[in-house]
């Protein structure tokens, strides 16, 4: 089967002050097989991110179903699995990377980066050896390695939000906007890890609102305005 699978995905909202429930998004097709990079596009506000957070079950769809490919439970339906499952596939499987940094308070961006991985079950010595070398990729300023992130700017805050997502090596990473606040100097090491995880077979699904950042990047593009999948390059051989 394909690596995730979305099939009549629909999502509605509940505006409780005006008792009113309005659709968000319906009639979302769309899958991609394992290695492969979707980039999803359209206008401000409809829907992209709910897909993605629905994904991630940030939002329990509506309507239809979200199968992915799990290493660990076979083929599951993400708006169906347990909450148990799904904090499993969170730590080991799906990353998610949004333009906002939420972590745990008085934690410092090194701690961040090596819980991240010591959850996973690396030894300690490896994950603080890992943790350095993301947040050295993402040139977070050494000094900054054992602060707080409450006071790091916008850019300081993705870069570690990526560092944090990345270092995992997820087999499902998810990107809302990765790229939203950065200079080009910090979207080309953004485009270089994820060069890096696609070889390695990570599967992405992105939203971008910078087109360019995305050319020779996306497998396939799927366009919100039009609910059509587009094929955009040949899919190369991965390794595994
Ligand atoms: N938690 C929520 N409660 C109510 N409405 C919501 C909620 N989340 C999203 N929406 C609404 O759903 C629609 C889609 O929002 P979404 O954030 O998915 O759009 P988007 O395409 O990602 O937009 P943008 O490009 O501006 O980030 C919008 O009309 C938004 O107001």
């Amino acid at each position: 089967m394909a690596m995730l699978e979305i099939v009549d995905f629909g999502k509605r909202f509940t505006i409780h002050h005006l008792g009113k429930t309005m659709p968000a998004i319906q009639n979302i097709n769309l899958s991609l097989e394992a290695g492969e990079f979707i980039g999803i596009v359209g206008k401000s506000g409809s829907g992209k991110s709910t897909i993605l957070k629905s994904i991630y079950r940030t939002y329990l769809p509506d309507e239809g179903k979200i199968m992915y490919d799990s290493e660990r439970f076979g083929e599951v339906d993400l708006a169906q699995i347990s909450e148990r499952q799904m904090l499993y596939l969170r730590k080991y499987e799906i990353g998610y990377v949004s333009q906002f940094l939420s972590v745990m308070p008085r934690t410092t961006c090194r701690q961040l980066v090596t819980n991240a991985l010591l959850e996973m079950g690396e030894s300690v010595a490896v994950a603080r050896g890992e943790a350095e070398k993301a947040l050295a990729h993402f040139e977070l300023d050494p000094k900054l390695w054992d602060s707080y992130p409450n006071t790091f700017s916008g850019g300081e805050k993705l870069r570690l939000n990526i560092a944090m997502a990345t270092v995992k090596k997820p087999r499902l990473l998810l990107l809302d906007e990765p790229t939203a606040s950065l200079d080009q100097q910090s979207k080309i090491k953004v485009r270089e890890i994820i060069e890096k995880l696609k070889k390695q077979g990570t599967t992405l699904v992105g939203i971008f609102h910078d087109i360019e950042f995305m050319d020779g990047l996306c497998d396939k593009v799927y366009d919100m305005q039009t609910r059509q999948l587009t094929i955009t390059k040949e899919v190369v051989s991965h390794e595994s």
